[in-house]
């Protein structure tokens, strides 16, 4: 009895080395772990949250419904996304855009068409040409971007010298073609022009496609054939909490890493709670939150300073409930583009069957900066009176607010990714993926396609899995 005993407890006691040990459970550390179990390594997976998913999670709306408050539409090119959840059994639906679109510009409420020539980009007249020209423009440029090594494209150095919103005001001549562009932009990056790199920005639109089919800004702003196309059945946390689920006690909740040493051939990750050994160490985080490790010994200058340089962007998803999808009954997708402050953007967030019914909005950039200072209440009320501007009086009347502020989240610290200002890709592009020694780089941060996306993690994870494999 007593060595039944002794089994039972060695057997209960969590494991504290194992081949590899990757730090966090998102998409990138979980595809990460799957690539190295599947050839037979052992792998301990220590995430700082109690969840896993990262930045996919799904708020429940009881009766078995959920929707997301994080990363969640999926699109065409996005391969190595869709055959992960393929292999998990998650299926997508097409996002609903059926009906017309709003416009509230300058204070004229008018609808368009979705199926138009340009699609989800709204008839300005006075800057639907200039806009069209400018993205025309751009998708040239970004073509000559090689998207895993943005830093040797020929005019790299003059690109990575300049803002985005410098060569925005040397292309969009008039307000609305500059409207027009800067909207699609913040959804994109929940930045400012100012704020980013134009090379980055040529990086990001080169990488919104795969190796057959070259990236375009259109792929990243669309909802049909583009960026936006589906979701998951479910929710896109499910492909995490299922990921986790096979890869059972190998993943550690609660478990902050603070610390990882590299001596006598192997690594020793450290959290609150714990020690752990490994060969190799995989970090998933993005930079700015990967510069927050303490390493010993101390990461190469180089190393360092890209993780002081990528900033992540700003963006508050906020989501009202409604007994039922009303918009859908005055013939309307629930997509609106206008310049009614807080909510620049919306879509019909519903779940497959149409109910409840949900609008979602997403507050960005300097909008993100401003209102996520405001109370709760203040924001509710902003936001409510920016989908009855463009849906009518019945959306300031919901059954539920819900609201997800990615840069208040300790474990996130800002959304949808870490960008670069200029210098950065030119200076430091070479550190993102360059192994430390034994502790290897993932994350979507790392990617060359869908850099920024869920698509890009998990090409990130299969990266990182493939570069151990290769030569642990
Ligand atoms: C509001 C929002 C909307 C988005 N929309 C889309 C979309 O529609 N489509 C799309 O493709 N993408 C979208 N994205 C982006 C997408 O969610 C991310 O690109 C993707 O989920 C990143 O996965 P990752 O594994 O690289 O990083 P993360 O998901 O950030 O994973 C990193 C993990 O590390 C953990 N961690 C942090 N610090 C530590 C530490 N010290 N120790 C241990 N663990 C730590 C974190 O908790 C996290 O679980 C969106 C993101 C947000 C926030």
């Amino acid at each position: 009895a007593t060595t039944t005993a002794t089994a039972t407890a060695r057997k209960a006691r969590p494991r504290r080395t194992a081949d590899v040990i990757v730090v966090g459970a998102g998409l990138a550390g979980l595809t990460a772990a799957r690539r190295l179990v599947a050839a037979g390594r052992s792998v301990i997976v220590l995430e700082a949250r109690d969840r896993v998913g990262g930045r996919t999670l799904n708020a429940d709306l009881g009766g078995g419904k959920v929707v997301e408050v994080g990363g969640q539409w999926v699109g065409p090119t996005q391969d190595r996304l869709l055959a992960l959840a393929k292999e998990l059994s998650v299926e997508t639906f097409k996002t609903y855009q059926e009906g017309k679109a709003v416009l509230v510009y300058r204070g004229s409420h008018q609808t368009f068409d979705l199926s138009g020539p340009l699609g989800p980009i709204p008839p300005i007249p006075d800057g639907i040409l200039d806009a069209a020209t400018a993205i025309q423009k751009l998708d040239a440029m970004a073509a000559t971007v090689p998207v895993d090594a943005p830093w040797t494209a020929k005019q790299a150095l003059e690109w990575d010298s300049q803002t985005f919103e410098t060569w925005l005001q040397a292309n969009a001549l008039t307000k609305g073609g500059r409207f027009l562009v800067e909207l699609g932009f913040s959804s994109v990056f929940a930045a400012e022009p100012r704020d980013v790199s134009l090379l980055f920005a040529l990086f990001y639109m080169a990488a919104a496609g795969d190796e057959q089919h070259v990236g375009t800004f259109d792929r990243l702003i669309n909802t049909a054939g583009g960026a936006q196309e589906s979701r998951f059945v479910g929710g896109s946390q499910r492909i995490s909490l299922l990921a986790a689920a096979q890869l059972g006690r190998r993943v550690v909740l609660g478990a902050p890493v603070r610390r990882i040493a590299q001596a006598g051939g192997h690594v020793t990750v450290t959290t609150d709670r714990a020690s752990y050994r490994g060969r190799h160490a995989v970090v998933t985080l993005p930079p700015t939150l990967a510069g927050r490790i303490d390493y010993l010994p101390a990461l190469t200058a180089q190393r360092d300073q890209l993780t002081q340089r990528v900033p992540m962007g700003t963006v508050i998803k906020v989501q009202a409930v409604y007994d039922e999808p009303f918009w859908r009954g005055d013939g309307l997708a629930g997509y609106a583009n206008g310049d009614v402050d807080p909510v620049h953007l919306t879509f019909d967030n519903s779940p497959p069957d149409g109910s409840p019914g949900i609008l979602i909005g997403f507050i960005e950039g300097e909008l993100g900066r401003v209102w996520g200072q405001k109370t709760v209440a203040e924001r509710r009320a902003g936001v409510l009176n920016s989908f009855a501007t463009y849906f009518g009086e019945r959306a300031r009347s919901p059954t539920r607010y819900l609201e997800m502020s990615w840069a208040a989240e300790p474990y996130t610290r800002g959304c949808y990714v870490g960008f670069m200002p200029p210098g950065v890709l030119t200076s430091y592009g070479r550190e993102l993926r360059r192994p430390a020694g034994r502790i290897h780089w993932a994350g979507t941060e790392t990617s060359g396609y869908w850099n920024g996306y869920m698509d890009g993690a998990v090409r990130s994870g299969e990266r990182v899995g493939a570069e151990l494999l290769g030569g642990a």
